[in-house]
Protein backbone atom coordinates (compact mmCIF):
# COMPACT_ATOMS: atom_id res chain seq x y z
CA UNK A 1 0.00 0.00 0.00
CA UNK A 2 1.51 3.36 -0.86
CA UNK A 3 1.35 5.64 2.31
CA UNK A 4 -0.88 8.49 2.30
CA UNK A 5 1.50 12.05 1.67
CA UNK A 6 1.82 13.59 4.87
CA UNK A 7 0.50 17.08 4.90
CA UNK A 8 2.98 19.66 4.52
CA UNK A 9 3.79 20.65 8.33
CA UNK A 10 3.21 24.26 9.10
CA UNK A 11 6.57 26.18 9.42
CA UNK A 12 7.13 27.06 12.96
CA UNK A 13 8.64 31.03 13.59
CA UNK A 14 10.65 30.90 16.53
CA UNK A 15 9.98 33.78 19.44
CA UNK A 16 11.45 35.16 22.18
CA UNK A 17 10.90 31.98 24.88
CA UNK A 18 10.70 34.38 27.57
CA UNK A 19 8.83 38.09 27.82
CA UNK A 20 9.20 40.62 30.62
CA UNK A 21 5.94 41.96 30.37
CA UNK A 22 6.82 45.33 32.84
CA UNK A 23 5.19 46.74 34.60
CA UNK A 24 6.40 49.86 33.04
CA UNK A 25 8.66 51.53 35.88
CA UNK A 26 9.02 48.81 38.22
CA UNK A 27 12.64 48.11 37.70
CA UNK A 28 12.77 45.85 34.17
CA UNK A 29 15.98 48.09 32.72
CA UNK A 30 17.67 46.57 35.61
CA UNK A 31 16.53 42.64 35.30
CA UNK A 32 16.58 42.77 31.52
CA UNK A 33 20.24 44.42 31.89
CA UNK A 34 21.25 41.06 33.86
CA UNK A 35 19.18 38.82 32.01
CA UNK A 36 20.72 39.79 28.61
CA UNK A 37 23.56 38.78 30.03
CA UNK A 38 22.33 34.97 29.16
CA UNK A 39 19.13 35.74 27.12
CA UNK A 40 19.89 37.15 23.21
CA UNK A 41 18.57 40.73 22.95
CA UNK A 42 16.36 41.90 19.77
CA UNK A 43 18.39 43.37 16.96
CA UNK A 44 17.64 47.03 16.32
CA UNK A 45 17.11 47.66 12.51
CA UNK A 46 17.98 50.94 10.55
CA UNK A 47 16.48 54.07 11.82
CA UNK A 48 15.13 52.54 15.20
CA UNK A 49 16.07 54.20 18.62
CA UNK A 50 18.89 52.20 20.41
CA UNK A 51 16.21 51.19 23.47
CA UNK A 52 14.42 48.93 20.87
CA UNK A 53 17.42 46.52 21.68
CA UNK A 54 15.43 45.61 24.99
CA UNK A 55 12.17 46.48 24.14
CA UNK A 56 10.77 45.53 20.57
CA UNK A 57 7.03 47.36 20.74
CA UNK A 58 5.49 44.89 18.51
CA UNK A 59 2.52 44.10 20.85
CA UNK A 60 1.94 47.39 22.29
CA UNK A 61 2.07 49.68 18.88
CA UNK A 62 -0.16 49.14 16.35
CA UNK A 63 1.73 50.20 13.34
CA UNK A 64 4.54 47.25 13.99
CA UNK A 65 1.96 44.79 15.17
CA UNK A 66 0.32 44.84 12.23
CA UNK A 67 3.63 44.14 9.93
CA UNK A 68 3.19 40.96 11.28
CA UNK A 69 4.70 37.60 13.09
CA UNK A 70 7.95 37.16 10.58
CA UNK A 71 8.75 40.97 11.54
CA UNK A 72 9.04 40.86 15.11
CA UNK A 73 10.67 37.27 14.75
CA UNK A 74 13.75 38.67 12.45
CA UNK A 75 14.85 40.47 15.61
CA UNK A 76 16.27 37.48 16.88
CA UNK A 77 17.44 36.39 13.23
CA UNK A 78 21.35 36.10 14.33
CA UNK A 79 21.07 34.46 17.90
CA UNK A 80 22.73 31.20 17.54
CA UNK A 81 20.32 29.81 20.39
CA UNK A 82 17.24 30.39 19.93
CA UNK A 83 16.30 28.78 23.00
CA UNK A 84 17.43 32.32 24.84
CA UNK A 85 15.71 34.78 23.77
CA UNK A 86 14.03 37.70 25.46
CA UNK A 87 11.85 40.71 24.45
CA UNK A 88 11.57 43.23 27.44
CA UNK A 89 8.87 45.49 26.36
CA UNK A 90 6.92 46.65 29.99
CA UNK A 91 4.34 48.24 27.66
CA UNK A 92 3.21 44.24 26.80
CA UNK A 93 1.38 44.03 30.19
CA UNK A 94 -2.86 45.34 28.50
CA UNK A 95 -2.05 43.39 25.55
CA UNK A 96 -2.42 39.10 26.67
CA UNK A 97 -4.61 39.02 24.19
CA UNK A 98 -2.30 39.25 21.12
CA UNK A 99 0.83 37.85 22.78
CA UNK A 100 -1.58 34.50 22.76
CA UNK A 101 -2.78 34.97 19.29
CA UNK A 102 0.87 35.80 18.05
CA UNK A 103 2.39 32.78 20.01
CA UNK A 104 -0.49 30.32 18.37
CA UNK A 105 0.20 31.54 14.91
CA UNK A 106 3.77 31.14 15.19
CA UNK A 107 3.10 26.95 15.70
CA UNK A 108 4.32 24.62 17.58
CA UNK A 109 3.70 24.74 21.42
CA UNK A 110 5.12 28.06 21.78
CA UNK A 111 2.19 29.19 23.25
CA UNK A 112 2.16 26.63 26.20
CA UNK A 113 6.24 27.03 27.02
CA UNK A 114 6.76 30.45 26.84
CA UNK A 115 7.54 32.22 30.44
CA UNK A 116 6.33 35.61 31.44
CA UNK A 117 8.05 37.26 33.98
CA UNK A 118 6.25 40.47 35.15
CA UNK A 119 7.45 42.98 38.24
CA UNK A 120 4.82 44.63 40.40
CA UNK A 121 6.00 48.15 41.77
CA UNK A 122 3.64 49.95 44.39
CA UNK A 123 1.39 51.85 42.53
CA UNK A 124 1.35 55.58 43.62
CA UNK A 125 5.17 55.25 43.62
CA UNK A 126 5.38 53.22 39.81
CA UNK A 127 2.71 56.65 38.58
CA UNK A 128 5.24 58.77 40.11
CA UNK A 129 8.14 57.36 38.45
CA UNK A 130 6.35 57.58 35.24
CA UNK A 131 5.61 61.40 35.88
CA UNK A 132 9.39 61.98 36.76
CA UNK A 133 10.14 59.80 33.53
CA UNK A 134 8.09 62.24 31.71
CA UNK A 135 8.76 65.34 33.17
CA UNK A 136 12.72 64.59 32.92
CA UNK A 137 12.87 63.61 28.99
CA UNK A 138 10.59 67.19 28.88
CA UNK A 139 13.12 68.72 30.15
CA UNK A 140 15.55 67.60 28.08
CA UNK A 141 14.21 67.35 24.52
CA UNK A 142 13.29 69.82 22.10
CA UNK A 143 9.18 70.57 21.52
CA UNK A 144 9.62 69.10 18.54
CA UNK A 145 11.21 65.98 20.13
CA UNK A 146 8.13 65.68 22.28
CA UNK A 147 5.85 63.20 21.33
CA UNK A 148 2.14 62.80 22.72
CA UNK A 149 3.28 60.56 25.68
CA UNK A 150 5.52 62.95 26.44
CA UNK A 151 2.77 65.61 26.08
CA UNK A 152 0.52 64.16 28.75
CA UNK A 153 2.89 66.39 31.25
CA UNK A 154 2.76 69.36 29.56
CA UNK A 155 0.53 72.50 29.91
CA UNK A 156 -1.44 74.45 27.03
CA UNK A 157 1.21 76.97 27.45
CA UNK A 158 3.97 74.70 27.23
CA UNK A 159 5.26 74.63 30.50
CA UNK A 160 5.74 70.91 32.60
CA UNK A 161 3.01 70.34 35.12
CA UNK A 162 3.61 69.20 38.53
CA UNK A 163 2.38 65.76 39.90
CA UNK A 164 -0.43 66.89 41.52
CA UNK A 165 -1.54 68.57 38.43
CA UNK A 166 -0.91 65.30 36.19
CA UNK A 167 -2.81 63.14 38.76
CA UNK A 168 -5.99 65.33 38.96
CA UNK A 169 -5.88 65.83 34.84
CA UNK A 170 -4.46 62.82 33.39
CA UNK A 171 -3.94 59.69 35.79
CA UNK A 172 -7.61 60.11 37.54
CA UNK A 173 -8.99 60.58 33.88
CA UNK A 174 -7.30 57.41 32.89
CA UNK A 175 -7.81 55.50 35.54
CA UNK A 176 -11.81 55.57 35.20
CA UNK A 177 -11.75 53.95 31.86
CA UNK A 178 -10.39 51.24 30.09
CA UNK A 179 -8.99 52.56 26.65
CA UNK A 180 -8.12 55.62 25.21
CA UNK A 181 -5.16 58.26 26.59
CA UNK A 182 -3.28 56.86 29.73
CA UNK A 183 -2.83 53.48 28.85
CA UNK A 184 0.89 53.91 30.74
CA UNK A 185 -1.61 55.07 33.95
CA UNK A 186 -3.81 52.13 33.55
CA UNK A 187 -0.42 49.89 34.49
CA UNK A 188 -1.03 50.21 37.80
CA UNK A 189 -4.59 48.34 37.98
CA UNK A 190 -2.35 45.58 38.13
CA UNK A 191 -5.38 42.61 38.70
CA UNK A 192 -7.65 43.81 35.52
CA UNK A 193 -4.48 42.90 33.63
CA UNK A 194 -3.39 39.81 35.25
CA UNK A 195 -7.12 38.32 35.35
CA UNK A 196 -6.02 38.27 31.07
CA UNK A 197 -3.21 36.30 31.39
CA UNK A 198 -3.96 34.07 33.68
CA UNK A 199 -7.13 32.74 31.48
CA UNK A 200 -4.87 33.12 28.62
CA UNK A 201 -1.91 31.00 29.92
CA UNK A 202 -1.18 28.14 32.14
CA UNK A 203 -0.34 29.89 35.75
CA UNK A 204 2.63 28.25 35.51
CA UNK A 205 4.12 30.55 32.60
CA UNK A 206 3.81 33.34 34.73
CA UNK A 207 6.37 34.36 37.30
CA UNK A 208 4.95 37.49 39.59
CA UNK A 209 7.86 39.43 41.61
CA UNK A 210 7.93 42.07 43.94
CA UNK A 211 9.62 45.64 42.85
CA UNK A 212 10.24 45.64 47.06
CA UNK A 213 12.25 42.63 47.09
CA UNK A 214 14.38 44.10 43.80
CA UNK A 215 15.41 46.86 45.94
CA UNK A 216 15.87 44.81 49.49
CA UNK A 217 16.91 41.88 48.42
CA UNK A 218 18.04 41.75 44.65
CA UNK A 219 19.80 38.01 45.63
CA UNK A 220 16.63 36.26 46.59
CA UNK A 221 14.84 37.94 43.57
CA UNK A 222 17.60 36.77 40.72
CA UNK A 223 17.57 33.19 42.70
CA UNK A 224 13.44 33.11 42.01
CA UNK A 225 13.95 33.96 37.97
CA UNK A 226 17.07 31.76 37.67
CA UNK A 227 15.00 28.64 39.12
CA UNK A 228 11.62 29.84 37.41
CA UNK A 229 13.92 30.15 33.97
CA UNK A 230 15.70 26.60 34.59
CA UNK A 231 19.45 28.48 33.76
CA UNK A 232 22.13 30.06 35.91
CA UNK A 233 22.30 33.96 34.43
CA UNK A 234 25.91 35.14 35.18
CA UNK A 235 26.29 38.53 37.22
CA UNK A 236 23.99 40.37 39.33
CA UNK A 237 21.15 42.60 39.33
CA UNK A 238 22.22 46.26 39.71
CA UNK A 239 20.59 49.90 39.82
CA UNK A 240 19.05 51.05 35.91
CA UNK A 241 17.47 53.70 34.66
CA UNK A 242 17.58 55.71 37.88
CA UNK A 243 16.28 59.38 37.86
CA UNK A 244 18.43 61.22 39.64
CA UNK A 245 17.56 64.77 38.27
CA UNK A 246 17.29 67.95 39.70
CA UNK A 247 13.69 67.72 39.02
CA UNK A 248 12.94 64.53 40.08
CA UNK A 249 9.80 64.93 42.61
CA UNK A 250 10.59 62.43 45.36
CA UNK A 251 7.20 61.73 46.98
CA UNK A 252 3.68 62.36 46.41
CA UNK A 253 2.06 65.36 48.17
CA UNK A 254 -0.41 63.75 51.08
CA UNK A 255 -3.80 65.13 48.82
CA UNK A 256 -2.56 63.20 45.91
CA UNK A 257 -1.40 60.20 47.55
CA UNK A 258 -5.04 59.70 49.31
CA UNK A 259 -6.88 60.46 45.77
CA UNK A 260 -4.46 57.53 44.17
CA UNK A 261 -5.05 54.93 47.27
CA UNK A 262 -8.92 55.45 46.62
CA UNK A 263 -8.92 54.32 43.31
CA UNK A 264 -5.24 51.38 43.93
CA UNK A 265 -6.33 50.36 47.08
CA UNK A 266 -9.32 48.14 46.00
CA UNK A 267 -7.28 46.96 43.03
CA UNK A 268 -4.46 45.74 45.13
CA UNK A 269 -6.74 44.47 47.69
CA UNK A 270 -8.24 42.10 44.79
CA UNK A 271 -4.82 41.48 43.11
CA UNK A 272 -3.80 40.49 46.69
CA UNK A 273 -6.68 37.53 46.22
CA UNK A 274 -6.54 36.65 42.77
CA UNK A 275 -2.86 35.86 43.63
CA UNK A 276 -3.90 33.66 46.58
CA UNK A 277 -5.99 31.92 44.25
CA UNK A 278 -4.55 30.32 41.16
CA UNK A 279 -1.21 27.44 42.34
CA UNK A 280 1.49 29.52 41.13
CA UNK A 281 4.76 28.70 40.21
CA UNK A 282 6.74 27.42 43.13
CA UNK A 283 9.85 29.79 43.20
CA UNK A 284 7.17 32.92 43.83
CA UNK A 285 6.32 34.57 46.65
CA UNK A 286 3.35 33.25 48.79
CA UNK A 287 1.82 35.16 49.94
CA UNK A 288 2.74 38.22 47.75
CA UNK A 289 3.84 40.61 49.67
CA UNK A 290 1.31 43.63 50.36
CA UNK A 291 2.96 46.74 48.59
CA UNK A 292 4.77 49.41 51.11
CA UNK A 293 3.01 52.54 50.39
CA UNK A 294 5.19 55.81 49.86
N1 LIG B 1 17.99 47.61 41.35
C1 LIG B 1 17.00 48.46 41.56
N2 LIG B 1 16.40 48.52 42.77
C2 LIG B 1 15.40 49.37 42.99
N3 LIG B 1 14.88 50.22 42.05
C3 LIG B 1 15.44 50.18 40.86
C4 LIG B 1 16.51 49.32 40.53
N4 LIG B 1 16.83 49.53 39.25
C5 LIG B 1 16.00 50.48 38.79
N5 LIG B 1 15.16 50.89 39.75
C6 LIG B 1 14.11 51.92 39.64
O1 LIG B 1 13.11 51.46 38.72
C7 LIG B 1 12.57 52.58 38.00
C8 LIG B 1 12.78 52.38 36.52
O2 LIG B 1 12.01 51.29 36.13
P1 LIG B 1 12.08 50.64 34.67
O3 LIG B 1 13.48 50.33 34.34
O4 LIG B 1 11.10 49.51 34.65
O5 LIG B 1 11.55 51.80 33.76
S1 LIG B 1 11.07 51.68 32.23
O6 LIG B 1 9.66 51.29 32.25
O7 LIG B 1 11.92 50.71 31.54
O8 LIG B 1 11.26 53.07 31.71
C9 LIG B 1 13.29 53.80 38.54
O9 LIG B 1 12.50 54.29 39.63
P2 LIG B 1 12.45 55.83 40.06
O10 LIG B 1 13.87 56.23 40.40
O11 LIG B 1 11.54 55.86 41.27
O12 LIG B 1 11.91 56.61 38.92
C10 LIG B 1 14.62 53.21 39.04
O13 LIG B 1 15.26 54.00 40.00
Amino acid sequence: MIPAKEAPRKKTIPLPTVQLIGAQKAGTSAVADWLFGKFYRPQVFESEPSYYSKEVHYFDNYSRYEQGIEFYASRWQNASDRSFTLDATPDTLPFAERVRSVYEAAGGNQADTVKMILILREPISRELSLYNHLAFECHCLDIRERTAWHNQVVKDDGSIMSFDDFVRSKSIPALSKLEGPGRSTRHGLYELHLRSWFKLFERKQILVLSYDELKHDPTNMQERIQSFLGCKIPGALSRSNSNNSKYKVKSPSTETKQILSNIFDLSNENLYQLLKKDPAPIMEQTPFPRFLKP
